[in-house]
């Protein structure tokens, strides 16, 4: 089984570094992995949480001198709104952060991408969706980049899987994932966005909170994400009306890759036992 990237921390260093930034602003935790995490990049798919970064490295790397000190890396599924992947240019014009987007293998459209695998695959099979569109171009990057650490956009009052969440992380292929904004609510973001005129997805001001895929991103219930429900509602417009909470991206590498794999053999053993010929 390779492993991404040799670690540049032990367990037992990990779970000191999370001590010792318990209780530190977003800025410090960025300032400590600037000085002390290598290869470190930051992906993104331009929520509000993942904006608020980029400014504050941007503020950051002004502070020290520099241009920009984490470039971005950008999945683009082919199914975002227009309005995501014109911000994903605006945003990275705007603070020179050099951006670096993925799309799915052979496919370049979503035309390409269904003459690949076949219409609406996030209804027939979601799992092998997300690790055609998510997971597989986010190892490819890492791999082609030299991607060791990720800033992350992701914050335990998001909820579910992410309440557990710990400052830096260390996942199963050796990647670190360091979530600078893991404290903050959604209020909090949103005034520091407001404040600091960060440029960000005009669909939240058209109702929606958590955007990804067009055909899996609704308005959620405004009851939902009222402010006496806390955050609680702020991802409830993805995926409406499913279990699914999460895209894969987040989830163990190696059993998506092989749940992947595995699917796909018995499709081609299907195909060559009908007398198709397959190109594996
Ligand atoms: N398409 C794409 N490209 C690059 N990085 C991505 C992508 N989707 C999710 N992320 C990363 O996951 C953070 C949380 O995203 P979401 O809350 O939208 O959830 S999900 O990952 O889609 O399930 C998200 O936080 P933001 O930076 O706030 O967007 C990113 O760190």
């Amino acid at each position: 089984m390779t492993t991404l990237a040799s670690p540049q921390f032990s367990p037992e260093e990990i779970d000191q570094i999370n001590r010792d930034l318990a209780g530190k602003t977003p800025q410090e935790i960025l300032n400590w992995a600037l000085d002390n995490v290598k290869g470190l990049y930051q992906t993104t798919a331009f929520g509000l949480t993942g904006l608020a970064a980029l400014d504050m490295i941007s503020k950051i790397s002004l502070e020290r001198n520099e241009i920009h000190m984490v470039p971005l890396i950008f999945l683009d599924t082919l199914y975002h709104f227009k309005e995501t992947t014109d911000l994903a240019q605006l945003a990275s014009d705007t603070y020179l952060a050099p951006l670096h987007t993925y799309t799915p293998q052979n496919a370049s459209s979503p035309s390409s991408f269904e003459a690949e695998y076949g219409p609406r695959l996030w209804e027939t099979d979601e799992d092998s969706y997300d690790y055609l569109v998510k997971v597989e171009p986010a190892q490819r990057a890492y791999e082609e980049l030299g991607v060791k650490a990720v800033v992350t956009g992701r914050r335990k009052s998001q909820g579910e899987e992410r309440a557990g969440l710990k400052v830096v992380e260390v996942d199963e292929r050796g990647l670190i994932k360091v979530n600078p904004l893991i404290e903050w609510s959604f209020g909090q973001v949103k005034e520091y966005i407001d404040k600091e005129n960060v440029p960000y997805n005009p669909l939240l001001d058209q109702g929606y909170r958590s955007i990804g895929d067009w055909h899996s991103t609704a308005k959620p219930d405004p009851s939902a994400t009222s402010s006496s429900n806390g955050d609680a509602g702020e991802r409830a417009g993805r995926w409406q009306g499913k279990k699914k909470s999460e895209c894969g991206l987040h989830k163990d590498y190696f059993q998506m890759k092989r749940a992947f794999e595995e699917k796909r053999r018995e499709a081609v053993e299907v195909a060559q036992d009908n007398g198709v010929d397959v190109q594996v």
